[in-house]
């Protein structure tokens, strides 16, 4: 009899062993998939590990089906599950479920999918029809703002007498619907009355378009190829390198000269951005040389174009460079030679939710060590201190470019304290004069501007003016966002929305007031300021859908809009041209934020939305508001220095215990009772005590203590380096498993966040 191990696509720890029918046996194969039952009536899809003959104790239950042919999964992909699994403390089963495509996980095989698109009937592709159409839809307010939404994104608005504008874009309905904030009926409305016409576009068509153009990568500049000589000479001994360059150092065109050569040499790359938003840039700047060679993953793909992808990776013809977001390390690669993680310090390459909570980073200097030869390099302007400290202490290699391409100079940063201006009543909401002279002068040239406001939505908080009631969400414990848009109040955390009260339910005051700036508000007051401007917004909500990244990024590039105001989508990686003038609205909500990242996180997002500034000929200038104008932080975002910076946060990271000195651990308890969360966190606590001694802090309640109606508690860990991680890891792992035994406690969840960020 014949037995396989099986991985389920469940939050289950270790494999589990079912007997294989006879006529299946030489179908089974590690990396396979196989339909196995489980309890009275499911069926899942589960990952074979190890067929053989070791007959269980219990009672092994047959496979129903072996699902492929091939294996989908490669032993280095499933080490690398492993070692997720084992350092972040999290069930094999949920690093399955996170690593694989949907359409790789599902029962049935897959279908091609199509996505709903609109576009503009023939008979209305002129000025003149455009017009008429126009007239005739202005009876209906809804119909007419969403057809003329949908000539804007498509760019028919430009159209001059019957000469199509030079690039129309594909709209997508939920793209449309998103912009325009229109309900499926308007939309059905005009299609009916053949305004629009719904077409269906197939997803899943990868880029098999493009020739290798190596002849189109540019020549390096002096500093530029010191640099990738050090790089190269440096990776003999080392395996992980950090390229620290200045912005606009042209690091993306040294990646370039790398990839060449790797590929060259008939290995395959990685390269791993932290955002999808900068994907966009990036994909065209690698297409541009690599053509068909280049395949894209990440989320915002659809699950049919996932699938195709990862077949592509187990072909005879796979991708030689990948270009992707934190998913993409879990790509099958079979020769893979160099990994790029761009914009390393970004916190954003750690997963938050749900488990596997993996360190992009970490893992694809793992995935790389699963390589013979496969080297990894960071880059960025701001490194994190983590890096940094492993670049002090020679584990990685360190290369450095301090200048700009073409000698351009760092933008000026101009420091603008806003606490002295409100006090004088010199601000005009969110902007000073300062800011306001400089997007004029911009303006006036022809230049281009980027606002920077943290915060998206209306206004971050709706307050009563007689009482102070301020309205929150009823499953978490925050303050509600106001979106004038939706005209609802939404919660950032849990996604639920509310219709804006038209009174105060403590003191029927009807006089509620919106405090504070979101982007939604910023674009308002700017398309006030500056009325002939062209302006666009780019943050969560305008970029639901796939296409709106794309459009948003080329129409600033392009010129086709002079004003962008963002979140830190906007902050880094990009490359405008036409970028003279940076605003930053409010630079305190970052350096107040209660973490011991801030001041890291704060310096990095303020040089890197600084470094959008001036990229090509004319130096930047970057205003910078702040009712914390005197902070040593700042200064050093002013000056560029990031050595003192560095130096001065390790000295105190070193002395108050946190990475990169000591690992951290948090150790998270929810539960729907707070009583029992509270008394369980306290007895997880002391559970950890017995083991970790004054290593353990907490438990606290962590600065938003309620999400989905869950209430939450926070203990954290803190380890020494050199000790002993797999024993310490056991022994959290069995607090946890004790403290779950207790039955008051059956329901509660507690997790583990290893490398927090
Ligand atoms: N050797 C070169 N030849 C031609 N153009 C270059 C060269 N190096 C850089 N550039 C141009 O200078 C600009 C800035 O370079 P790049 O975007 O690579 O900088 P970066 O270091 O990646 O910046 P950031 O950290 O801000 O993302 C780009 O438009 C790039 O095309
Ligand atoms: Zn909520």
């Amino acid at each position: 009899m014949h037995y396989v191990d099986v991985i389920l696509p469940l939050p289950l720890e270790g494999t589990f062993t079912y007997s294989v029918p006879e006529p299946m046996v030489a179908q089974v194969r590690m990396g396979v998939r196989v339909l196995v039952p489980l309890g009275r009536s499911k069926t899942y899809t589960a990952m074979a590990m190890r067929l053989h003959s070791e007959k269980p104790e219990f009672e092994t239950r047959p496979i129903i089906q072996v699902i492929d042919a091939e294996p989908v999964l490669i032993e280095q992909q499933l080490r690398l599950w492993q070692w997720i699994s084992t350092y972040y403390m999290s069930p094999i089963g949920d690093v399955f479920k996170a690593a694989l495509p949907a359409g790789l996980k599902a029962e049935e095989n897959y279908r091609p999918k199509t996505v709903r698109c609109v576009t503009l009937p023939a008979n209305l592709r002129s000025e003149q029809s455009l017009h008429m159409a126009l007239t005739i839809l202005k009876r209906a307010l809804k119909q007419h703002q969403t057809f003329s939404t949908y000539l804007e994104l498509s760019h028919w608005n430009e159209i001059d007498g019957e000469t199509p504008p030079a690039h129309i874009a594909e709209i997508a309905c939920d793209e449309l619907q998103n912009a325009a904030n229109a309900s499926d009926a308007v939309l059905r409305q005009l299609i009916q009355r053949n305004f629009l016409e719904l077409y269906h576009r197939e997803v899943g068509r990868l880029n098999t378009s493009g020739e290798y153009h190596p002849e189109r990568i540019q020549p390096l500049s002096a500093a530029q190829q010191a640099a990738e000589d050090s790089i190269c000479e440096q990776f003999n001994e080392k395996n992980v390198i950090l390229l620290h360059g200045v912005t606009s150092s042209g690091k993306t065109e040294i990646y370039i000269h790398l990839i060449k050569k790797a590929i060259d040499e008939g290995k395959q790359v990685l390269y791993l951005l932290p955002e999808i938003a900068l994907t966009v840039q990036m994909t065209r700047r690698l297409q541009n040389v690599f053509g068909s060679r280049l395949g894209i993953y990440h989320s915002k793909y659809s699950d049919a174009e996932r699938v195709e992808i990862w077949k592509k990776q187990l072909s005879s013809e796979p991708y030689d460079v990948i270009l992707g977001a934190r998913s993409a390390v879990f790509l099958p690669f079979t020769r893979l030679g160099l990994v790029i993680v761009d914009e390393e310090h970004e916190t954003s390459f750690k997963q938050q939710d749900p488990a596997p909570r993996y360190h992009a980073r970490s893992t694809a200097i793992m995935l790389a060590r699963m390589y013979e030869g496969a080297k990894v390099l960071l880059g960025t302007a701001t490194p994190s201190m983590e890096s940094y400290h492993n670049a002090c202490t020679g584990k990685y290699g360190y290369v450095q470019l301090t200048t700009r391409y073409k000698d351009v100079a760092m933008p000026e940063i101009r420091v603008v304290d806003t606490k002295d201006l409100y006090h004088r009543k010199m601000m005009r909401g969110a902007f000073s004069p300062d800011l306001l002279e400089a997007m004029r002068t911009a303006l006036r040239n022809k230049k281009q501007v980027l606002l920077f406001q943290n915060r998206r939505g209306f206004a971050p908080m709706v307050e009563c003016k007689v009482c102070g009631w301020v309205p929150k969400c009823k499953n978490c414990d925050v303050s509600l966002t106001y979106h004038r848009s939706m005209n609802l109040l939404t919660c950032h955390y849990c996604g639920y929305t509310y219709p804006v009260p038209k009174q105060c339910p403590n003191c029927e005051s009807t006089e509620l007031l919106g405090r504070g700036y979101g982007t939604e508000k910023i674009e308002d007051r700017v398309r006030e300021l500056f009325p002939e401007a062209r302006i666009a917004r780019m943050d969560l909500d305008t970029t639901r859908s796939a296409g709106a990244y794309g459009r948003i990024i080329d129409d600033f590039s392009c010129g086709r809009t002079d004003i962008l105001i963002g979140t830190q989508m906007i902050t880094k990686g990009l490359d405008f041209s036409g970028v003279t003038v940076v605003g930053i609205l409010n630079a305190d909500t970052m350096l107040n934020y209660p973490d011991f990242r801030a001041y890291e996180q704060a310096f990095q997002m303020l040089s890197q939305v600084s470094g959008r500034a001036g990229r090509r000929d004319e130096r930047g200038l970057v205003i910078l508001q702040t009712k914390s104008a005197d902070l040593p932080v700042i200064q050093q975002v002013v000056a560029g220095d990031f050595q003192t910076f560095a130096h001065d946060l390790l000295e105190e990271r070193s002395m108050f215990r946190y990475p990169p000195f000591y690992h951290l651990v948090y150790v998270y308890l929810r539960h729907r009772n707070e009583q029992l969360v509270d008394s369980a966190a306290i007895e997880m606590a002391s559970r950890l005590r017995q083991a970790f001694a004054d290593r353990v802090l907490g438990p606290d309640k962590p600065a938003v203590a309620r999400v989905k109606t869950e209430s939450i508690r926070k203990i954290v860990i803190k380890l020494e380096q050199g000790i002993n991680l797999p024993l310490a890891r056991q022994c959290m792992a069995e607090a946890r498993t004790q403290l779950l035994q207790d039955k008051r406690y059956a329901a509660m969840t507690v997790f583990f966040d290893v490398d927090p960020s």
